[in-house]
């Protein structure tokens, strides 16, 4: 990743009610790139991202913004950070768009750029349906995207998302990735989740803590890199099929239309992706295999003792 860091976490550590919960994070997520943070209940993901979002001191270490300490100078947070809590901050009996506009008042907009703001802001959260409805009247993915709207509503440099897709059925859970994975374009994100689809789906790195301790830190296409790929065909296949295209050493079928394929070391997705196409297999799906993120993931929850990140 080329692009200048936009957030950086310098042995950071947090103490709560006597106890180290967050303990000695390093960490940087530059603009256009989206992390994930990954951790089971009590991980110590909410902690941090509070921290990232500038609403909860460190107890020692410092979080940077472009270089700036967010405990030095306060004021960046509420101007170029946007944080949406586990729980967002909505008014029930307000209307989207009123809403919105009170948001614009908290994050310091100047008035005449309001009405573009709401209208650029609801456009990218696809609430434009939405815009006069009061929000005890929206469904929780809508509620959730308000959430998500009184985030960006600022164009802030950073985007801090805890669990945004939970408890979203899976229609509004991908409307919501999808917009994230939009946002990641040219903003730096960093969303905390337990769910392992939200990190392949949208996640360009994934971060796990667990006990407070960050144990890896990689690339969530790394998962590529090293071959492993789940592929989604329209048509039944045999390994031999797979094994018939010069970059694949290995391939499991999942189901009757879905492979565990691995590619060899020099193997690209792009020619693997060329050559099923060719074949006629029908390509339906190709994604990252997220078994050796979950098999990461699982081990180091299941681990008690503390590791290095990578
Ligand atoms: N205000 C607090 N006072 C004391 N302990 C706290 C406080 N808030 C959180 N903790 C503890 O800190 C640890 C980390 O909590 P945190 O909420 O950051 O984890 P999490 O990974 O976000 O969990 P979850 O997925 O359940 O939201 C937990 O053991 C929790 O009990």
């Amino acid at each position: 990743m080329n692009a200048p860091v936009t957030l950086s976490l310098d042995h950071v550590s947090r103490r709560l009610a006597g106890r180290t919960v967050v303990h000695d994070l390093n960490l940087n997520v530059a603009r256009g790139e989206v992390l994930g943070l990954l951790g089971v209940n009590g991980a110590g993901k909410t902690t941090t991202l509070r921290m990232i979002a500038g609403v909860l001191a460190p107890s020692a270490g410092a979080v940077r913004l472009g270089g700036a300490d967010l405990y030095e100078q306060p004021e960046l947070a509420r101007r170029r950070i946007g944080y949406l809590p586990e729980t967002p901050p909505l008014h029930a009996e307000l209307t989207t768009a009123e809403f919105l506009r009170f948001c614009a008042r908290l994050h310091g907009l100047a008035r005449g750029a309001v009405p573009a703001a709401i209208d650029r802001t609801l456009e990218r959260c696809a609430l434009g349906d939405v815009r006069h409805r009061p929000m005890a009247a929206l469904s929780k993915g809508f509620r959730q995207r308000v959430g998500l709207a009184q985030a960006i509503l600022h164009d802030p440099e950073l985007i801090v998302l805890d669990e945004p897709a939970s408890g979203l059925d899976p229609v509004q859970a991908l409307k919501l990735r999808e917009i994230v994975r939009g946002l990641g374009e040219d903003h730096a994100v960093v969303l905390s989740t337990h769910v392992l689809p939200d990190v392949s789906a949208c996640c360009d790195r994934v971060a796990i803590l667990h006990q407070g301790e960050l144990r890896h830190v990689g690339a969530t296409h790394a998962q590529v890199d090293q071959g492993a790929v789940r592929v989604g065909v329209g048509k039944a296949l045999q390994v031999d099929d797979w094994l018939a295209l010069p970059m694949v050493i290995a391939a499991a079928p999942i189901d009757a239309t879905h492979w565990r394929v691995q590619l060899n070391a020099n193997a690209t997705v792009d020619a693997f992706a060329g050559a099923v196409v060719a074949r006629g297999f029908g390509l339906q799906e190709l994604r990252a295999d997220s078994l050796a993120l979950e098999q990461t993931f699982l081990a180091i929850a299941a681990s008690d003792a503390p590791a290095q990140a990578a």
